[in-house]
């Protein structure tokens, strides 16, 4: 099975968890949480103080440890323990992270979308290694992917991602570079089955769907990514600070 639980071979896991259908490269892992440690970071996520979110139109946001600056840096401090622990060292015994110039994500971006919100089609940009490794909490969503059209924006449509709450998606290569991906601001997902869903077979509960169907609950994202450029100021001022 494709469930990174407590894989007996990473790479052989790694390897079953690729969406074929999908222009190069998505991973999905069904499972990749249990339902526990998912409703402990959903309270978590959900609790936050007020300062901790950015409020947008369509969704509700919070970054950890810190937004990035105007040149895409990331002030250097670790990621609190709770998004860390026991998710990332998880990510890192399959593989996800092996090539990645941290060896580990160092940035993530939680979102956290009511019935009826999205997420615009866009791309994750320079400012990463290309690979975003999302967790998913609390109900299931569609992600959709994009071909860009000559002036880059939004192309044809090549495929849709299921992403079960508790599940892992990855992706990286190609699909990161050159494709956009989006939430649609729809109150339920629709035309749900084997031919319009990519990851269909790599679902752990396709019997949920079988209607074809779901109405949209609150869902959160936890977006794992590797920030390429960081900078040690902040150690620097503490150091001074201290003498
Ligand atoms: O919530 C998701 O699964 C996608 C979010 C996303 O694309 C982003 O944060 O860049
Ligand atoms: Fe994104």
């Amino acid at each position: 099975m494709a469930s990174a639980e407590a894989p007996e071979n990473p790479h052989a896991s790694f390897a079953m968890a690729c969406i074929l259908s999908l222009p190069r490269t998505a991973y999905y892992f069904p499972s990749f949480i249990n339902p526990a440690l998912e409703s402990r970071l959903l309270e978590k996520i959900l609790s936050a103080p007020k300062p901790r979110w950015t409020t947008l139109s369509r969704r509700r946001l919070q970054t950890y440890p810190s937004r990035l600056t105007g040149t895409n840096t990331l002030i250097a401090e670790p990621l609190p323990t709770w998004l860390l622990d026991p998710i990332v060292a998880r990510m890192q015994g399959v593989g996800i992270w092996a090539e990645s110039p941290h060896r580990g994500p160092n940035h993530c971006l939680v979102n956290v979308y009511e019935p009826g919100q999205g997420i615009m089609p866009h791309e994750d940009g320079a400012a990463y290694w290309p690979l975003v490794a999302t967790v998913s909490l609390g109900a299931p969503i569609v992600l959709d992917i994009f071909e860009k059209d000559a002036g880059g924006g939004r192309g044809k449509l090549v495929g849709r991602i299921l992403q079960e709450p508790g599940s892992l998606l990855v992706t990286t290569d190609d699909l990161y570079k050159e494709h956009l991906h989006g939430i649609a601001e729809v109150t339920s997902d629709e035309d749900l089955g084997s031919p319009t869903i990519a990851n269909w077979n790599l679902l752990g509960s396709p019997q949920d769907f079988e209607t074809g169907r779901y109405d949209r609950q609150t869902r959160a994202s936890l977006t794992y990514r590797d920030v390429l450029k960081v900078s040690n100021i902040g150690n620097s001022l503490k150091l001074f600070g201290k003498r």
